[in-house]
Order: structure tokens, then C-alpha cells, then sequence
């Protein structure tokens, strides 16, 4: 089998947690112990990939959660699935790290790094063949942010042929007020280049705006988004935890997604969008299903697609539904969108199928875009980065922790690299008359 470690880091992190481990207990059949109560072996056929059976017949989830500051961990532990997870993966520290990456990646953090190392040793030591490393963090905060830079680049060194995947929540001031999470997130994104090799940009400006235009909620909060994650995290992975083709572990997800090594930072979408507690405002079709993963308000990072162009597409359908349906108008949108696609990366839309829907709807469907236009959210971190330098803003919070002036600039410097290398890439829209004509045909 072959299976996959996930951390959690930090509060953002450990919060999903629980909406991301309820969701797959129930799609796997397990209840709060982690006993199957199933009655069909599919859900069991890849368990392996996220869960170690104990010698008591539960599964465990293969998780470990650290924050520097102990109440999340304390509040997961007494969540409704607290007693699924192993006590031995929780890691505390005493006080947060103050949402100062500096803290998290140089001083606090850095203590519990040897920790984070033993444990994942055990948790690899178990596996028959481990794939890679998922890490679910904020990159706004101190913990999540630097302590997670920390450890993505100790598993780079430790397991250099392990695969590295990061779902990241992207700091927005609709949703914080935290000044210096600019500071923060660039920090940890211009790491992530190298220390990373798949990352899901989950950006909370983004959420907002589904929850409050989409899903029309009056005051979303924390879980409001948090469900809309776990659903993108469940939607995405459910082509590792159940039989299937397409990017069936987090190498072929790499092969599909990623053309150029440094370009690997996915915007995902999901459709149909529901909220927590309420049914998904209306029946779906395949047409509308693949209509809405297309469009910039179905997505999970706050870029309009049809201001860049995709390098590479996956869409997950989960349901019983006919591949020739799927294939036909997936290909109809490329020839009869605005959109538009890398021309020279044959065959770069691809979509798959899983039988199995998601619990309590006939179907759905999951999203992951390589596509330039993700610039937009980088320009937008790195604007507020830039005017608050320039003012040389909150700097004595970053040099105090050993950090000297020269980071700022050179990890700036690092993330506009990316910018303009995802820029190089981008191509003209199709021509008007081409797009009238496929659609009378
Ligand atoms: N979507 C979402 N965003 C969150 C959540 N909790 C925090 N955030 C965002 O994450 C950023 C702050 O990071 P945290 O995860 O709270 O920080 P941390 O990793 O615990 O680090 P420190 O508290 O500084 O030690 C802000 O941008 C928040 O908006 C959450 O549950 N869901
Ligand atoms: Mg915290």
C-alpha cells in the first residue's frame, strides 16, 4: 500500500483537522472509534493510505498535530473524533508563536522540530511504502507558517525521494486583522518553491466570498470556510483513497500537474458549493457540474482564470456517471470557452471518474488548475508585503528573532521570480471568431 503521512500545524491547521478526519471517517465507513461499520469492502480497499489498523481492529489515522501553543490541540483532542487520533502524535510547545514566522521557523518552533522528527520516524518505520508527506497549515501565522517551513525542508533533506504535497491556507484581511501575515506568507511561499512539490492554495479571501455571495451566509466564520476546505481535501484525495486511474497517488498527481518544477501551486474548486448546515441549493447535471468548476466563483483561490491561461486541468466527478457525458462537454469547454489553454502541453485537461458520491449527494465534482493566473494572488500577498517594507513596518518583531534585513529582500525577490516565470507562460485568449465558430458547429 502505499501510504501517506499528514501533519497538522498550528491552529488553521488542527481546525481542519477535525472537519477533514470527520469527513473521511464517514466516507470510509468509520466511526468515532475508528471502527468499520461498513458493509461493502470498497471503502476499505485503500484505507492504508491514510489510516494504520491497530492491533485492536480500529484504524488510526497516520496524523500528527503539532502547535506551539496547547489549546487547539486540547480542543481537538476533546472534539467528537478526538479519540480516534493517537495520543502520542499530539506535540505542544507553552505559548503561541505570536503569528511571527520568525518564531516559528528560527526560535520556538525550532524546539519542537526534534519531536515532529521522531515521530514521523515511527509513523514512517510503519509503512510498507510511504508516497510522500501532506502538511495542512495557514502560512498567515507563526506555527503553521514557519514551523511548517521548518519541517518541509528537514523532510526534503531526511526523505529527498518522498513526495511533498501542502494544502495552505492563504491569509486574507476579510477574514483577520493580523497586520504582518503578508510578512508571513511570503516567508513561507518563497521556501515553498523548492520545499514543496504540490501545493493546494486554499486562500480565506476566496472562502469569504464563496460563504457570502455563493452560499449567501450573513456572517461566515471559521468553520463556515473550514468545511468548504475539507470538502476541496476530501474531493481531491478521494482519487488516492479509492481505485482509479487518474493521479491515483501524489507522484502521478506530480507527473499530470506539474510541467516546469517550480510551478506547482494548484488553485482547487469544488461544485457543487453547500454549506455546512444546509443541502446544496439545487439538483446538479454533469453540464452545470463542469460549467461551475470552470468558473472564478467556484474556486478556491481568489484569480480570475480568464486572465491567465492553464498550464494543466484535473477534474475528479464522483457519482455513477457516463464517462462519454464527462468527456464531451469537458472537451466542449475547451473548444468553446473564453478560456484558454497552454498550446503547447497536449492533452492537459484531464478528468477522471469515481463511483462513489460524496455522502448525501447523487454527484460532485473536484478541481485542481495549474494556471497563471495564480499571479494574482501572489501579486496581491506580495503588494502588502512590499508597502509595509517599504516603511520598514514591524521589522524589529522579525530582526529581534534573528533575522536580519537582507531575508526580507531576498525572499521578495524569490516569490517575483516565480511571478514573472508563471507570466513567461502565459498565452493570448483564443481569437474571437474561432470561439463563435465552434460554438455553431
Ligand atoms: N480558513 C481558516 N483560516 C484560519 C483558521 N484559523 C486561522 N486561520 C487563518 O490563519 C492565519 C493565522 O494563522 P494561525 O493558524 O492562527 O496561526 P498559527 O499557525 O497557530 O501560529 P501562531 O498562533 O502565530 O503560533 C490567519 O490568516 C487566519 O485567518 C481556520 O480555522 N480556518
Ligand atoms: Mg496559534
Amino acid at each position: 500500500m502505499r501510504e501517506i503521512v499528514v501533519f497538522h500545524l498550528g491552529q488553521c491547521g488542527n481546525r481542519v483537522a477535525e472537519n477533514f478526519w470527520e469527513y473521511i471517517c464517514d466516507e470510509h465507513c468509520l466511526n468515532t472509534q475508528g471502527q468499520f461499520v461498513g458493509q461493502h469492502y470498497l471503502p476499505l480497499q485503500r484505507i492504508n493510505v491514510y489510516f494504520d489498523e491497530s492491533p485492536c481492529c480500529n484504524f488510526v489515522p497516520r496524523a500528527i498535530f503539532a502547535d506551539l501553543e496547547p489549546s487547539t490541540l486540547n480542543y481537538l483532542r476533546c472534539s467528537q473524533y478526538g479519540c480516534l487520533f493517537s495520543p502520542e502524535s499530539f506535540i505542544t510547545g507553552k505559548t503561541s508563536a505570536g503569528n511571527n514566522w520568525a518564531r516559528g521557523y528560527h526560535t520556538e518552533g525550532a524546539e519542537l522540530l526534534d519531536q515532529l522528527e521522531d515521530c514521523t520516524r515511527r509513523m514512517v518505520e510503519g509503512c510498507d511504502c510511504l508516497q510522500g508527506f501532506q502538511l495542512v497549515h495557514s502560512i498567515g501565522g507563526g506555527t503553521g507558517s514557519g514551523l511548517g517551513t521548518l519541517l518541509l525542508e528537514t523532510l526534503k533533506d531526511h526523505y529527498p525521494s518522498k513526495i511533498t504535497n501542502t494544502f495552505s491556507v492563504i491569509p486574507s484581511p476579510k477574514v483577520s486583522e493580523v497586520v504582518v501575515e503578508p510578512y508571513n506568507s511570503v516567508f513561507a511561499l518563497s521556501s515553498m518553491i523548492r520545499s514543496s512539490d504540490e501545493t493546494f492554495c486554499l486562500d480565506n479571501e476566496a472562502l469569504y466570498d464563496i460563504c457570502a455571495k455563493t452560499l449567501r451566509l450573513p456572517v461566515p466564520d471559521l468553520d463556515d470556510l473550514n468545511h468548504l476546505i475539507a470538502s476541496a481535501m476530501a474531493g481531491i484525495t478521494c482519487s488516492f483513497r479509492y481505485p482509479g486511474q487518474l493521479n491515483s497517488d501524489l507522484r502521478k498527481l506530480l507527473t499530470n500537474m506539474v510541467p516546469y518544477r517550480r510551478l506547482h501551486f494548484f488553485v482547487p474548486g469544488i461544485a457543487p458549493l453547500c454549506g455546512r448546515d444546509s443541502e446544496c441549493y439545487r439538483q446538479t447535471t454533469v453540464p452545470e457540474l463542469v460549467y461551475q468548476l470552470f468558473s472564478s466563483s467556484n474556486l478556491m483561490a481568489a484569480c480570475d482564470p480568464l486572465a491567465g491561461t492553464f498550464l494543466t486541468a484535473a477534474a475528479i466527478f464522483r457519482g455513477r456517471l457516463s464517462t462519454r457525458t464527462v468527456e464531451e462537454h469537458m472537451s466542449g469547454v475547451r473548444l468553446k470557452n473564453q478560456l484558454s489553454f497552454s498550446g503547447f502541453i497536449p492533452n492537459n485537461v484531464k478528468s477522471a471518474i469515481c463511483d462513489v458520491p460524496p455522502r448525501g449527494m447523487k454527484m460532485a465534482a473536484t478541481f485542481i488548475a495549474n494556471t497563471t493566473s495564480i499571479t494574482q494572488l501572489f501579486r496581491r500577498i506580495t503588494g502588502q508585503f512590499g508597502t509595509m517594507y517599504r516603511q520598514r513596518a514591524f521589522l524589529h518583531w522579525y530582526t529581534g528573532e534573528g533575522m536580519d534585513e537582507g531575508e526580507f529582500t531576498e525572499m521578495e525577490n524569490k516569490l517575483s521570480e516565480l511571478v514573472e516565470e508563471y507570466d513567461g507562460y502565459r498565452e493570448e485568449g483564443p481569437a474571437k471568431e474561432t470561439v463563435e465558430d465552434d460554438v455553431e458547429e
